[in-house]
C-alpha cells in the first residue's frame, strides 16, 4: 500500500500544480504565422495547436501561438532560456490549461483548452507519455515498478503491469536490473526507465523536456536514440525540448521559439 500512496501523492502533486496556474489574460492572440506541411511532416496532424497564449501572472509568455504536431513524426522546440519552451509542452501535455486558443487531438478531437484538470489528466495517463530532464521516478520502488506506475494507476493489476513493463527492459540496455531502486542507477539508466514509463501505456505521444539535459554527450546521445526508437516502434509523434542543435537536428521538424512566438521551422538534417 505504500507504493500505491506514493503513485496517488505523485500523481496528485502533479495535477494539483496545474490547478494552482497563475491567473488568465485576456490580453494574448495571434493567427498561425507559418506551415509546418514539408515534406518530411506532411500529412494530417495528431495534435494542432491554434492561437496558444499564456500568461503567468501579468506576464505574457506566449503570444498566439500555432503549430501542428504530425502523425508519427519527432518534433524538437528550440529557443534561447525564458522562451516559452516548457510552457508550451506542458499546454500540450494538458499539464497547464490552454488560457486562450485551443490543441486538438486527432481521433476524438479532445480539444484540451475544453477538458477539466481531471479529463485533462485522464487523457495524459491514457494517450501521452511524458519524459522529464531528471527521471523523477519514486525512490522507494523498483526500477520495474517505476515503469509500471502508469497502467497500476489505471488499475491494471500490479502483476500484469510489472510484466508489461518488464518486457520493455531489454530492449532499453535494462535487461536485469527491473529490482534495482532509482538510487542504485545510473542518470542515464534512470533516463531508460523513465522512457520505459513513458511507453508503458503505448502512448500516440511523447513530450520530453530535455531529457538528456542533466547527461554527459554520449550518454544523452544514446538516451536520445532509445527515444526515437521508442517513438518510432510506437508510432507514435515526440515533442522534445532541447537546447542541443544536434539532438534537434535528428527530429523530423525543428520549431523555433523566441519571447514566446514561434519564429521558425525547418526540417531535421540528421533524420
Ligand atoms: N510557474 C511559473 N510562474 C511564473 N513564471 C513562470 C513560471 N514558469 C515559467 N515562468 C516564466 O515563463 C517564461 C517562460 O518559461 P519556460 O520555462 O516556458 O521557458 P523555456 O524556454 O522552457 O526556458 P528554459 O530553456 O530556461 O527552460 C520565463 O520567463 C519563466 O521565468
Amino acid at each position: 500500500m505504500n507504493s500505491l500512496n506514493s503513485i496517488w501523492q505523485a500523481r496528485q502533486g502533479l495535477d494539483t500544480a496545474s490547478a494552482g496556474a497563475p491567473a488568465y489574460s485576456t490580453t494574448m492572440g495571434g493567427a498561425p504565422a507559418y506551415s509546418t506541411t514539408t515534406g518530411a511532416t506532411a500529412g494530417a496532424p495528431l495534435l494542432s495547436v491554434r492561437g496558444v497564449g499564456h500568461a503567468y501572472g501579468e506576464t505574457t509568455v506566449l503570444h498566439g501561438v500555432s503549430c501542428d504536431i504530425p502523425q508519427g513524426r519527432a518534433v524538437a522546440l528550440m529557443g534561447p532560456s525564458g522562451s516559452g519552451k516548457t510552457t508550451l509542452l506542458h499546454l500540450m501535455a494538458g499539464i497547464l490549461a490552454p488560457q486562450q486558443g485551443s490543441i486538438v487531438l486527432a481521433g476524438d478531437q479532445s480539444d484540451l483548452a475544453r477538458l477539466g484538470i481531471e479529463d485533462r489528466a485522464a487523457l495524459r495517463r491514457s494517450r501521452f507519455g511524458l519524459v522529464f530532464q531528471s527521471g523523477q521516478l519514486l525512490g522507494e520502488l523498483t526500477a520495474v515498478e517505476n515503469a509500471a506506475l502508469p497502467l497500476i494507476v489505471d488499475g491494471v493489476a500490479y502483476a500484469d503491469a510489472l510484466g508489461r513493463a518488464s518486457e520493455l527492459f531489454a530492449p532499453l540496455g535494462l535487461g536485469g536490473l527491473d529490482a534495482r531502486r532509482p538510487g542504485e542507477l545510473s542518470g542515464g539508466q534512470q533516463q531508460r526507465v523513465a522512457i520505459a514509463r513513458a511507453m508503458v501505456t503505448r502512448p500516440q505521444l511523447l513530450l520530453a523536456d530535455e531529457p538528456t539535459g542533466a547527461l554527459d554527450r554520449r550518454t544523452g546521445e544514446e538516451v536520445m536514440t532509445l527515444l526515437l526508437q521508442a517513438q518510432r516502434s510506437l508510432g507514435a509523434s515526440l515533442v522534445l525540448v532541447t537546447h542541443d542543435p544536434e539532438i534537434a537536428q535528428r527530429c523530423d521538424l525543428v520549431l523555433h521559439l523566441r519571447d514566446g512566438r514561434i519564429v521558425s521551422a525547418s526540417e531535421g538534417v540528421l533524420r
